[in-house]
């Protein structure tokens, strides 16, 4: 059989964040998309977008538990899962298929060619694509985009393999919901899928490895959160997970920790213990290109790596491993393909992340941690949501903004939220960070509407103590 091999001006390797590099001004390129999966990639798909559907929804079933605490008894009467889990596909899936029918057949693509098979690396910008059939074909060009993304890290645990665990890959699509789960992994996704199947009354056990859950947060915010968490859920701290095995339809999952060994039964496991980069998959090394030992693929300021025209965006090169992290390197990429001899950097300064769990959690800049660690000269304030009216209003008695800044010029080093919509809270701060805002001038050179929730920002900065 004669082995196709095919030369473009741009090969695109994933289509989450990679989708977006393509448009009208790619029209005059021979381009190449090669995508193994679902079209749209993990936020679309498995991350982000149905996570965040699911949490809203959590959260409308959770409210009914802390209503009376305002003199409103109500209760939930079902919680019908087919009916959430369809509702969020029904919208995602057609989503993923429209996006993929438009690169594959509309006429605004005819430049490209979409192959649906897996890529690997034989040479330097030498890509074999392995097509479902079995048939391979070799893509070559002069630019390459690396945007392959993750996938699920699953632990060296004695059983696991034989007891049929799920990821973030397959757990929102469970025919029906669980009595009980069992979550290995104290991280994001195990704060924001506890907080979902709890809410929807399922018995949740969270299996940490460390003393502390969200351990990269602030400590202020990992312990508030931690104690908050061990009052809902069953959370089972400095445990290491030694073996698994199924008896029946029940799983058992075997914990040597502080008391001894230990068992917890469930009948679904989520196995939650990180994300590692595609990079091996994809043979990055055979096409010349260097990894971190983390796998991440190793890139400049300007998202290329050591090979010239070969760029790389989003969870195969970032340790971030966020959707707007990604996005923003997809856009400097496409503007770096388009513009060869006025290239931009990257800018990775001030990037937040937010945990859609409950509370919520938000963070931008260094944790009091780190700059203890660097010896960074540091004031730092603290502002409950009970102090501020809002907060009299939702009867919170558990969330806070901590701010810590530089005392000298009263620049924010870092903002750290646990509290009520704590994603959308910390966004003026971000927006502080990035723009060079001394704390003072924010606190006090615009207005803040009372009785907002974002007074609970507006107290903390005016709580910093500066020189
Ligand atoms: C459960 C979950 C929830 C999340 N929630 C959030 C959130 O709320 N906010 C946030 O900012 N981030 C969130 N993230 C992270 C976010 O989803 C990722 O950072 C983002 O999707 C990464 O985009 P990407 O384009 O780099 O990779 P991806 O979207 O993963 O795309 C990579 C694509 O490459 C394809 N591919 C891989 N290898 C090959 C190969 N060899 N050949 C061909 N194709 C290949 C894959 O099939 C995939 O479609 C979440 C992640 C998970 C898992
Ligand atoms: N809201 C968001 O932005 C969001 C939501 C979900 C996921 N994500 C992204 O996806 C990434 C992956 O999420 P994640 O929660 O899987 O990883 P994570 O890195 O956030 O947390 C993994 C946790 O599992 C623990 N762990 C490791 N091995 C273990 C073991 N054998 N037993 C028990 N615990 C173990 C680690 O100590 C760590 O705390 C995140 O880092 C994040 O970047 C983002």
């Amino acid at each position: 059989m004669i082995h196709v091999v095919r030369n473009f001006d741009l090969v695109i390797i994933g289509t989450g964040s990679g989708n977006s590099i393509l448009d009208p001004r790619f029209a005059g390129w021979d381009v190449a998309v090669v995508e193994k999966g679902t079209f749209g990639g993990t936020c679309l798909n498995v991350g982000c977008i149905p996570t965040k559907m699911f949490v809203h929804t959590a959260d409308v079933a959770a409210t009914p538990a802390g209503s009376s605490r305002l003199g409103v008894d109500e209760h939930v009467d079902r919680v019908r899962w087919p009916d959430i889990r369809d509702r969020i596909f029904g919208r995602i899936d057609p989503i993923a298929a429209g996006g993929r029918e438009y690169r594959v057949n509309n006429a605004d693509n005819k430049n490209v060619t979409v192959y649906e098979g897996e890529g690997r690396f034989t040479a330097p910008k030498t890509l074999l694509v392995t097509l479902p059939d079995g048939t391979q074909e070799t893509v070559t060009a002069d630019k390459f985009v690396l945007a392959a993304g993750g996938r699920p890290v699953i632990p060296d645990v004695p059983g696991l393999a034989d007891v049929g665990f799920h990821t973030s890959d397959t757990i929102m699509r469970l025919a029906e919901l669980p009595r009980r789960l069992t979550i290995m992994g104290s991280g994001f996704i195990a704060a924001e899928f506890a907080h979902v199947f709890s809410s929807f009354g399922v018995e949740v056990t969270v299996v940490a490895r460390s003393g502390a859950l969200l351990r990269s947060e602030d400590d202020a915010v990992s312990a508030r959160f931690t104690e908050l968490a061990s009052a809902k859920w069953d959370v089972r701290l400095d445990r290491k997970t030694v073996r698994a095995d199924r008896d029946g339809d029940v799983i058992r999952v075997h914990l040597e920790g502080p008391g001894g060994a230990e068992t917890v039964e469930s009948d679904v496991l989520l196995v939650a213990v990180g994300r590692t980069p595609n990079s091996d998959l994809l043979d990055v090394t055979a096409g010349g290109i260097t990894t971190a030992p983390s796998g991440h693929v190793l890139v400049d300021d300007y998202q290329q790596t050591v090979v010239d025209g070969v760029y790389a965006l989003g969870d195969i090169s970032s340790p971030y491993e966020l959707k707007h992290v990604a996005n923003h390197e997809a856009r400097i990429v496409q503007h770096n393909l388009l513009n060869p001899n006025a290239r931009r950097a990257a800018d990775h300064r001030f990037v937040p992340h937010a945990v859609f769990t409950s509370p919520q959690i938000a963070a931008v800049g260094l944790t009091e941690r780190e700059l203890k660690a660097a010896g960074t000269r540091y004031v730092s304030a603290v502002q409950d949501y009970a102090g501020i009216a809002y907060g009299w209003a939702m009867e919170d008695t558990t969330g806070f903004v901590k701010l810590l800044a530089d005392p000298g010029t009263g620049l924010l080093l870092g903002a750290h939220v646990i509290g009520p919509q704590a994603s959308t809270v910390i966004q003026p701060l971000i927006q502080a960070m990035s723009f060079g805002l001394d704390a003072h001038r924010m606190a006090g050179g615009q207005y803040w509407i009372h009785p907002g929730m974002p007074e609970v920002v507006e107290n903390a900065l005016l709580n910093l103590t500066l020189d």
